[in-house]
């Protein structure tokens, strides 16, 4: 068994181990090695909390405060290494960009989601920046990134971020950036659209300007407000037919302006009061808060009192339903359940102690009468304009901007302006092989048969006429349409179609019209309902 030790050597040697003499060395021994350990920690913490001095460290939640993450983000993006850089995230979201600037999009792409590269999580991503080294990590996915700078100086941080928002807000003076509330009631950055041109809108003279002139009087008078005690918001109602211009104006005014949009979604489920206050009082101080289709949160969820209680109420003037009332009919329990918002709510919320100082609300709606008085009237909405069925003067502008290059006094639809329409999701991005189905907001969208559209339509090529083609054109297809019978919309779906043929989009107008005239007269005779009354801008 040479080699082996016998067991009874093996008890012998444990027990020498654990002799009372061998215990002053064990006790000598954890000493020894407990010193050393604390020491060995001090020494770690001493030597990165000296490293610390040299080092700015800051966190970015994005939960906190997304503003600066997108910025810090869009700025990495735009740095040189980033090119260089071979482990990324890959993502389509467009929230972290403004993708919708760049000038390198490809139009064959431009409908798609764009990709966007991301620093991959956990991965720390080492640069320079002005002469000093910096260390970029994402901790976790979409939440927090943290910058840490080789330096003692809080002023480099500062300029860093400040560079960062330079940065980000030069390109988005392109867009405008779209903001909408979760379900929590936090506001979220949706996207950023390219900004459109209010020469694209074409409207009766004068009116786009009015708007315009008045949000940039009051952006202005923030001191004249104060000294008066007055407070220092307004209010726009822009009523009347659907397809008429109204949210490609609000946009507009919002890209002129350089303000956010704010939508706020009064009819959305789980919506109440209290929620509805606090998204208003969170808003920034300078913004445009959009309610589109107010008279819809009416039908399906604002109520002069909560449900269960008063579910027999009018939103006007609190009148009693009778009964068999059309509004008791379909589905409406339903939505009403959706959302909880009372009118006093929503009153209490545009112009109660919490609402936000120095924003402009834009309200829409295609049904001016539905809308309680309290909710119209001044203080709350200060301008109320009408956007009417189009008028000869914009048919022939439309023509114009479609088909022409030069002399637009309306509108010039570029192809700019035609990429921003795709991004803003409302022009279709090609002509539609078959039209679509007639849809209530579209008025006068093509007839199904109105015209066989050439199958190549949708890769032909846009024509261009010359202005004095363009205005001869122009002028006889404004003749065929009927003044206030079709909406903008409904005219830009039918020119949509002749893109490459102007000159038969006027030849084959006046079976068009004939049609479409035929086809609304049996739909309920929709055109003697197109909104007619006259001052198409009223200040109360
Ligand atoms: N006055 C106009 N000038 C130029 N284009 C217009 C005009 N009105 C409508 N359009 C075009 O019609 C489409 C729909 O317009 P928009 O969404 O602004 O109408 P709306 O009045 O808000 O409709 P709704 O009441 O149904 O929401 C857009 O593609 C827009 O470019």
């Amino acid at each position: 068994m040479a080699g082996f030790p016998l067991p009874q050597e093996i008890f012998s040697v444990i027990a020498s181990y654990l002799s009372f003499s061998a215990l002053s060395d064990w006790i000598k021994l954890f000493v020894v090695g407990g010193a050393l350990e604390t020491c060995r920690r001090y020494l770690f913490t001493w030597w990165d909390s000296f490293l610390e001095t040299f080092w700015l460290v800051a966190t970015i939640d994005q939960n906190q405060d997304q503003d600066a993450y997108r910025w810090v983000l869009y700025w990495l993006s735009h740095q040189k290494f980033w090119n260089a850089a071979r482990v990324v995230d890959v993502s389509t979201s467009e929230q972290f960009g403004l993708e919708a600037t760049e000038e390198d999009e490809d139009e064959e792409t431009s409908s798609s989601r764009k990709l966007t590269y991301l620093p991959d999580l956990s991965k720390s991503y080492k640069m320079w920046y002005k002469g000093r080294y910096m260390v970029v990590t994402r901790e976790s996915r979409w939440s927090t990134m943290q910058l840490s700078i080789f330096s003692r100086d809080r002023a480099v941080l500062h300029n860093f971020m400040e560079d960062a928002r330079q940065l980000y807000k030069a390109a988005e003076k392109k867009c405008v950036s779209i903001y909408a509330a979760d379900t929590g009631g936090f506001w979220n950055f949706m996207t950023a659209r390219p900004k459109r041109p209010l020469t694209s809108i074409i409207m009766d003279p004068g009116v786009k300007e009015r708007l315009l002139n008045d949000a940039r009087n009051f952006l202005a008078s923030r001191k004249w407000y104060s000294d008066r005690g007055i407070p220092y918001r307004r209010g726009y109602l822009l009523y009347g037919a659907p397809g008429s211009g109204k949210t490609s104006v609000i946009h507009s005014i919002a890209g002129e302006l350089g303000l956010d949009v704010y939508i706020v979604t009064v009819s959305r489920a789980g919506m109440d009061d209290t929620a509805l206050t606090e998204l208003i009082s969170n808003m920034p101080r300078r913004c445009i808060a959009l309610m589109e289709d107010i008279d819809a949160a009416f039908k399906r969820g604002v109520t002069r009192e909560l449900l269960p209680e008063s579910g027999s109420m009018s939103p006007r003037g609190g009148e009693q339903k009778k009964d068999g009332d059309d509004d008791d009919k379909g589905p409406k329990p339903v939505e009403e359940a959706a959302s909880r918002v009372t009118l006093s709510g929503l009153l209490n919320a545009l112009d109660g102690i919490g609402a936000q100082e120095g924003r402009i609300l834009f309200a829409t709606t295609n049904n001016y009468k539905a809308l309680d008085p309290a909710l119209c009237r001044p203080g709350r909405m200060d301008l109320h304009v009408e956007f009417r069925l189009a008028s000869r003067y914009q048919a022939e502008n439309l023509y114009k901007s479609f088909f022409t290059e030069e002399d637009k006094p309306q509108g010039e639809t570029s192809s700019d302006d035609v990429a921003s329409e795709k991004l803003l999701g409302s022009v279709p991005p090609s002509p539609p092989a078959t039209p679509p189905p007639a849809s209530p907001d579209l008025l006068a969208s093509p007839a199904p048969d109105a015209r066989q559209p050439n199958p190549s339509d949708s890769f032909s090529i846009p024509v261009t006429l010359s202005k004095r083609e363009g205005c001869e054109l122009a002028a006889r297809f404004a003749n065929i349409i009927p003044e206030r019978q079709f909406s903008m919309a409904g005219l830009q779906g039918y020119l949509m179609l002749y893109k490459s043929d102007p000159r038969a989009a006027v030849v084959d107008a006046p079976a068009w019209v004939k049609e479409e005239m035929a086809r609304m007269g049996t739909q309920g005779g929709r055109l003697a309902e197109a909104p007619l009354t006259s001052g198409v801008v009223r200040l109360d």
